[in-house]
């Protein structure tokens, strides 16, 4: 697949949402045009940027910085933060691939820090109060992303937050990228990501990239934006009403490059399937098949560990799909 520019991803303004001075009347209104612009950037491609988000530049940008502190420690300070394998996943703490010629990326997750289960090197006192700091903003833009999202797909009011209530499965994720070095060019193989919504803090350097009608789109950086992803289960739920696009990041000759990433995730227990709006009450067949969200994750942590040998045997949402043909 090429890179190619022809497809741009919509830059939604939030304003209606968070900017309280709109008169009710008018807030409305707004907010309304905000739900189709949402659900077209959503139906059509599953990608899309927001502004007027709520969370403050110096907030994203002092965050990126501690992260940045965070990554330039010696590798010996880092691998004191790798988890126990056998913690469950999410697990919070340090990651780097063994293997940086196929993704040339370290990583640092944190849980939701009221869950008590977040290490932090002892030799940056003021990294955890910045992502601590950063951690609730995010989750407010998410709640409030999937209230947009619950009235683009047409739910009834508050069904997606009823449906995804537990907060134990969210997870913060600072990113480093190493430079690209000759052939060592990919950052973050392609991927789509799992569960309902994603928001993405980039620096200026650029490198991700979208699959868009099988042409690789730039998500170009916009100072102060963030972008915003579907997951694979409102893709399933909404029986691909709603994309959720494969995407991967280049590396930079020369330049690292730094992202936060927020997960908005549906807890393991949950039996994720089309809904019937999305199907027999528009008789339309089902594309998927019914699956429990942890047997999906557990085949996804098996192909990370141990990785197939060709990238079409990874496992992926169409381990599930029905073959409408039979
Ligand atoms: O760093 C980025 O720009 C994207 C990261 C990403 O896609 C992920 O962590 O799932
Ligand atoms: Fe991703």
């Amino acid at each position: 697949m090429v890179a190619n520019s022809a497809y741009s991803l919509a830059v939604v303004d939030l304003a209606p949402f968070f900017n309280k001075e709109v008169d009710e009347e008018d807030g409305k209104n707004r907010k309304l045009v905000v739900v189709e612009e949402i659900s077209k950037a959503c139906t059509e491609c599953g990608f899309f940027q927001v502004v007027n988000h709520g969370i403050p530049l110096e907030l994203l940008k002092q965050t990126l910085d501690a992260y940045r502190a965070f990554f330039d420690l010696s590798n010996e300070e880092k691998h004191k933060l790798v988890p126990n394998p056998r913690v469950p996943t999410p697990a919070s703490g340090y990651f780097r691939s063994p293997d940086l010629k196929k993704e040339g990326n370290e990583h640092f997750l944190i849980r939701s820090p009221q869950l008590g289960l977040n290490s932090y090197p002892k030799c940056l006192p003021r990294f955890q109060g910045s992502l601590e700091e950063i951690y609730p903003s995010f989750l407010k833009l998410a709640s409030v992303m999937e209230s947009i999202i619950n009235d683009s797909l047409g739910f009834p009011p508050n069904f997606l937050k009823e449906y995804n209530r537990e907060r134990d499965y969210d997870f913060l994720l600072g990113l480093h990228y190493f430079p690209a070095t000759g052939t060592e060019t990919v950052g973050k193989s392609a991927h789509e990501d799992t569960s309902c919504v994603s928001i993405l803090y980039q620096d200026d350097v650029g490198g991700l990239q979208v699959c868009h009608n099988g042409r690789w789109i730039s998500v170009p950086p916009i100072e102060g934006a963030l972008v915003v992803n579907i997951g694979e289960v409102l893709r399933v739920l909404s029986n691909d009403r709603f994309k959720s696009a494969t995407h991967k990041v280049m590396r930079s000759e020369g330049r690292n490059r730094y992202s936060l990433a927020f997960f908005h995730n549906l807890k393991g227990d949950k039996w994720v399937e089309p809904l019937p709006q999305f199907t027999k009450e528009i008789g339309e067949l089902p594309k998927y098949r019914g699956f429990l969200l942890k047997e999906y994750m557990q085949m996804r942590l098996k192909d990370r560990r141990h990785p197939p040998e060709r990238y079409e045997d990874l496992t992926r949402i169409n381990y599930y799909a029905i073959n409408q043909n039979s």
